[in-house]
This record gives structure tokens, sequence and C-alpha cells, in this order.
């Protein structure tokens, strides 16, 4: 993780995020922190420019829509053209038609490097349940440890399911992190968040899996930091954004 850390702040890398209105501030401030430079872009005019010039591609289904999902598209393409890694967040799926739909066609077709959800999501994305209570999770993310291991097999990938424990799941192998701060699902955007965090991990790390495992462990330390200087979720996410900065 150390490694990892020093490597983003001396590279710095170039992150492209298409992600969620609600989130786009604190992922972007959150990347800033850590070291890494972040850039918000969907036009599809734009897309293929800036995921050439980037070391990652952060895609985030969480605020959809016909043109971002066609922008989404021409992204991951030029990245997987350029291989470029490509780090998916399905927010909601399993919430509506759409956003399943919109989740197993990307997922299918592009197979990004990491996918990272909640439990819910994991479990929606691999087509066992659709209970997903909008971009919450309704189940521990114990409970989406198998479907993540035959979504990784299936994708050739890396499924990180977030929760109080988080998994880094690689086929048949499996690592947890423990850690973290109870408020952190108190504040919305902590899941995107750790997602474009993965985001500047693997734009430094060839090892797909280690990176998504420092992100992770990068949330982890960063959420327990906070917690010990906050009140409640007002203060934890001003305090989350100077951890991230102070984290060696
Ligand atoms: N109860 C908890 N205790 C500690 N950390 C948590 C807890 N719930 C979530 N987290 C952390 O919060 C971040 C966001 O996870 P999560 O809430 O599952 O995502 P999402 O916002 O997509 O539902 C992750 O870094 C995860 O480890
Ligand atoms: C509330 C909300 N609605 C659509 S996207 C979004 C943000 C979800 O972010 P996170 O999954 O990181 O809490
Ligand atoms: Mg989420």
């Amino acid at each position: 993780m150390n490694t990892t850390i020093d490597l983003i702040k001396t590279q710095s890398p170039l992150i492209h995020n298409i992600t969620n209105y609600v989130v786009m501030n604190n992922t972007a401030n959150a990347l800033l922190a850590i070291g890494a430079s972040p850039v918000m872009a969907h036009a599809i005019e734009e897309v293929e420019d800036i995921t050439t010039i980037s070391s990652s591609l952060v895609i985030n289904m969480g605020t959809l829509s016909k043109p971002w999902v066609a922008a989404m598209e021409q992204a991951m393409k030029k990245a997987k053209a350029n291989g470029i890694p490509i780090v998916f967040d399905p927010v909601g799926v399993g919430a509506s038609n759409y956003r399943t739909q919109t989740a197993l066609h990307l997922a299918e077709t592009y197979q990004p490097d990491v996918i990272r959800g909640n439990a819910s999501e994991i479990m929606a994305l691999a087509q066992l349940s659709s209970n997903t209570k909008g971009v919450d999770s309704t189940i521990d993310s114990n409970n989406a440890v198998d479907a993540a291991s035959t979504l990784s097999r299936k994708l050739n990938n890396t499924i990180v399911i977030s929760g109080a424990t988080d998994y880094v799941v690689t086929g048949d192998k499996i690592e947890e992190i423990t850690g973290g701060s109870a408020m952190m699902p108190k504040i919305t955007g902590m899941g995107c968040t750790a997602t474009s965090i993965i985001g500047a991990c693997v734009a430094v790390n060839k090892d797909i899996h280690k990176g998504a495992r420092d992100g992770m462990e990068i949330m982890s330390k960063a959420g327990e930091q906070a917690e010990s200087k906050s009140n409640g979720p007002g203060s934890f996410q001003m305090n989350f954004i100077d951890a991230l900065f102070q984290l060696t």
C-alpha cells in the first residue's frame, strides 16, 4: 500500500471519470488528496480524447441516461484498445430494469478490470437477486462472496464487494479488509470514492488485484483516521479528505 501511495504521489496519474452528478465533487477531491489528477468528462465528442491521455478510466453509472451510456461505451472501447485499465461502479444495479440491463451490457461487453459494488449490487450483477434498495445495500458483504467469485471467473477480472468487511476477489483468490468506519455508509459517495481511489491505484500498478486491494486499504485507513476526529457525517467528510492527504 505504501509503494502504491508513493507511486500515485510521484506520478500523479490522470484519472478519467465518467461519474454521477451526486459525487463528482467528492471523488475529484479524494483523488486530488491522494495525489492523483482527476478529470470528469462525459461529452461523447471528447471522451475518446480524454481516455487516450489518461492512466485509468472510472465508469460510474449512478445517474445514468442514454447519452451518458453512449459516452461510457466510447470511452470503454478506447480504453480497451489502448490497454488502459477500466474500473466500473454499477451503482444501483438491480433497482431498475434499465440499470440492470445497462450494467450487464457494460460488464459483459467491455469486461472492466475491476468492478466495485456493495453486496446487493454484486448479487444483482451476478443475476442472483435484484433487491437493491436504491443505491444502498440490503445485505452484508459476506453474502456476495460466492457470487463475486463466479462473476470474476466469468469476466476474468477482479470484483470488490464493499461493506463493513471488504472482499477483493479474483477467481479463487479472496482477500478481506476490515477497519474503516461505521460513519462511511452515512455519507453519500463513499462507495464511488472507493471506486475512484481504486482507479488511481490500478493506474500505477500492473497487478490489478493488488491495486484493488490497496485502494480498499487506503479507504479503510483514511476512514479510521477520520472517525477519530469527527463528531458526525459532516465533519467526517472533511476529515476523510484530510486523512487521505496525510496517508503515507
Ligand atoms: N459498517 C462499516 N464499517 C466500516 N466501513 C464501512 C462500513 N460500511 C461501509 N464501509 C466502507 O465504506 C466504503 C463504501 O462502501 P459501501 O457503503 O459498501 O459502498 P456504497 O456506498 O457503494 O454502498 C468502503 O470503503 C467500505 O469499506
Ligand atoms: C445517492 C445517489 N443517487 C444516485 S448516484 C448516488 C450516489 C451513490 O454513491 P455511493 O454508492 O457511493 O453512496
Ligand atoms: Mg455505490
